[in-house]
């Protein structure tokens, strides 16, 4: 993909880099932080970063909140996403302790972040590969550009043990992460330049036994609303 040539690109260029570079520097001075092996993304890990009883409490507002999730693009997503998401509510205390938790870890500005999102996949459902940036000449193009522009970087944690399936595949990567309860996975969606990642397109694959639960938290180049 000819990402480089794209001009709708270049506006979040700058705050992509520097959110880059800062998070990068953050992390880097955090010993809890596993980094992964590759230099075509950025995608780290922390261990037990939710513990047990919050993974507990989460998916008890995840049951509460979960209906059949939207891609933005419907036409492109029949099928593509049959899991079951919902926003958890961002004036919980529980949820504003959490917020707070991930926008230290990570050092950004805590307006740039999108509100957590619930996620559950029962078995044979799944998210199809996909980039978590945005792709321009989409339906919902103008209206993520307009509140919060492109997305800088993901926090994932997976909240169970999934009896079979449902793995977090970085496809072109050629790397498959099994749902490890408490685990944050965190990447970069950008490259250093600045440009949305090609390499970073990823897929929850379909649940084969059990529930697979999960936390998705977005953050933008600027504030969000
Ligand atoms: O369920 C997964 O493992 C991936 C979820 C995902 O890609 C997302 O929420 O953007
Ligand atoms: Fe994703």
């Amino acid at each position: 993909m000819a990402v480089k040539t794209k001009p709708e690109f270049l506006k979040d260029q700058p705050r992509l880099r520097r959110v880059g570079a800062e998070v990068r520097e953050r992390l880097a001075a955090n010993p809890a932080v596993w980094q992964v092996p590759t230099d075509k993304a950025e995608i780290y890990a922390v261990a037990d970063f939710i513990k047990p009883e919050e993974c507990d409490r989460l998916i008890a507002m995840i049951d509460d909140v979960a209906k059949p999730s939207t891609v933005f693009d419907i036409d492109y997503s029949e099928g593509y996403r049959t899991s079951y998401s919902g926003d958890v509510d961002p004036t919980d205390p529980f949820i504003r302790k959490l917020n707070r938790r991930l926008n230290d870890l990570m050092g950004v500005y805590p307006e740039w972040g999108e509100t957590i999102q619930g996620q559950r996949y029962l078995p044979g459902q799944e998210f199809k590969p996909h980039h978590d940036w945005f792709h321009p000449n989409t339906s919902y193009w103008d209206f993520e550009m307009g509140r919060g522009g492109q997305r800088a970087y993901t926090a994932m944690a997976f909240l169970n043990d999934v009896e079979e399936g449902g793995t977090t595949d970085f496809t072109d990567l050629e790397m498959s992460i099994e749902p490890k309860p408490g685990a944050l996975l965190l990447w970069n969606n950008a490259d250093k330049d600045g440009l949305p990642n090609p390499h970073t397109i990823h897929a929850g694959r379909p649940v084969v036994k059990g529930v697979k639960y999960i936390f998705t938290k977005w953050y933008r180049a600027q504030k969000w609303n």
